[in-house]
């Protein structure tokens, strides 16, 4: 862990004197305007934050330090005889900056695995709640009960200098993201397995591991897992996870809490909860329709039904992109491979042919495109694994990649406390009027 930590420390330690450099010299640049609009609609558009695991092009899609989808694909080490990224290597590449080594990944591997070890008391915690209990609000009280390791919290109260801030929020962060797969694991078998639970492997990769400890050996689930895993890990700084998770991470929350708060805004369903919302939809129509395998026509109607009783049509759609969203693609291309004939499969690409123009037709929505949760359900149910609660406790695993790799640079930066100005409606009449001293204070 030394190697990596000293390598990350003499990479920020550049990036830190670049930054100082850069405001010292640019710092009262103007870099954009904001209209009352904006302010009352959601900051779409506003430039707010630093966020430098990954960039997202509302045309192209993420990029993650400069590499998108299909080049993560060709340049990222894959398992042994496998040809899915490694999660691992996304993780190096976002917390580094650069492309890991076969190397370099297997050396997280490591990291991880010797650090997998969960205390019994999280286990308890999460036995305590009934089973009905959805599968994210387990995996966050699971979080929270593992909180009581947090490095962080213990030297901060010990009197940590700020300087020590990142090599603290690192050793949680690394302890964290390797404990994760066991206790979605746990929350699986627990709520669907009649626990009925399985130990990890010792020889398995990261996401490999996820899928065995959730009784899923199939090779090519396991594949999917590794894509899975790298492709949801992280979307820039501005959507409401990695947001979330930043805010409360700058009030020196350790990462655990911050990780936690972040996971709760995953869980709403116009953020990572919409990949449950989209299989349950799509099952709730085969079902209205009495076939597993329905016509453009059929799906047309459904979709108007949909948006006719006020709801929104789940895995379209999105804040930032402008078009299909690359995740989406590389899912699709998952599908292709793997299970071509796939009826859910093959319904979840009759749907991207027929929801964009109808969403077009409405000329208020900005982006008719599928996002990365239109597609991912199908995936997973095609090997079994129907149980859509759970969908989003996959994903809040992977963002943990990408939300505490920003948590650390955070820190290794010395970013400060956020704490943007917020108006009223009356305050607003007022600056209309004239008097706009008030939004100065
Ligand atoms: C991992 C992720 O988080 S990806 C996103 C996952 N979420 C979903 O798939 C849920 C469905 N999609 C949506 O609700 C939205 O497209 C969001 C939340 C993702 C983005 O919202 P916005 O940036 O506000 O989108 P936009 O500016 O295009 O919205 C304009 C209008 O179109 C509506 N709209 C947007 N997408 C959809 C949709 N898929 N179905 C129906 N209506 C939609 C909005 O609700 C809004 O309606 P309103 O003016 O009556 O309030
Ligand atoms: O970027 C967003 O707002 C939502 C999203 O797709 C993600 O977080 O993966």
């Amino acid at each position: 862990m030394d190697l990596i930590k000293d390598r990350f420390k003499a990479k920020a330690d550049i990036a830190s004197a670049e930054i100082k450099e850069l405001l010292k010299e640019y710092g009262t640049r103007k870099i954009g305007e904001v209209t009352l609009s904006q302010v009352y609609q959601g900051m779409r558009g506003i430039t707010g934050l630093v966020t430098e695991t990954s960039l997202l092009d509302a045309q192209e899609g993420i990029r993650f330090r400069g590499h998108t989808i299909p080049e993560l694909k060709e340049k990222l080490p894959t398992a042994q005889n496998g040809s899915e990224p490694l999660p691992e290597g996304l993780f190096y590449l976002m917390l580094m900056g650069e492309l890991p080594t076969d190397e370099d990944v297997a050396h997280v591997t490591a990291i991880l695995q010797r650090r997998s070890h969960v205390p019994n008391h999280v286990f308890d915690a999460i036995d305590a709640l009934p089973i009905t209990t959805h599968p994210m609000t387990m995996y966050v009280v699971g979080v929270m009960a593992l909180q009581t390791e947090s490095s962080f919290t213990k030297r901060y109260a010990e009197g940590m200098n700020k300087k020590d801030y990142w090599d603290a929020a690192f050793d949680d962060t690394l302890i964290l993201i390797a404990r994760l797969p066991r206790i979605a694991a746990y929350i699986y078998r627990r709520k669907y397995k009649n626990s009925e639970h399985i130990h990890p492997n010792g020889m398995l990769d990261w996401a490999g591991n996820l899928a065995h400890m959730m009784g899923f050996d199939d090779h090519s689930f396991r594949e999917l897992m590794r894509l899975y895993m790298t492709i949801h890990a992280d979307h820039e700084g501005g959507n409401v996870s990695a947001h979330t998770t930043h805010l409360v991470g700058s009030a020196l929350s350790d990462p655990y809490l911050a990780y936690a708060a972040g996971m709760n805004g995953l869980a709403g369903p116009l953020h990572g909860l919409a990949n449950q919302e989209v299989i349950k939809w799509i099952f709730e129509m085969q079902e209205e329709l009495g076939t597993d395998d329905p016509t453009t026509e059929q799906i047309a109607a459904y979709v108007q039904k949909t948006l006719t009783s006020g709801k929104v049509v789940p895995g379209y759609g999105h804040a930032v992109l402008r078009k299909t969203d690359p995740r989406f693609t590389a899912q699709m291309e998952f599908g292709k491979k793997h299970m071509p004939d796939d009826k859910l499969v093959n319904t979840v690409w009759k749907i991207y042919e027929t929801v964009p123009p109808i969403l077009q037709s409405l000329g208020k929505i900005k982006n008719p495109w599928p996002n990365v949760d239109a597609h991912s359900g199908a995936l997973l149910v095609h090997y079994g694994l129907v149980e859509y609660e759970f969908y989003t406790v996959l994903f809040a695993v992977s963002r943990a990649l990408g939300v505490l790799a920003s948590l650390i640079w955070d820190r290794a930066l010395g970013f400060p406390l956020e704490r943007p100005k917020s108006v009223t409606t009356d305050s607003v009449k007022m600056w209309i009027a004239g008097q706009d001293e008030i939004w100065e204070a």
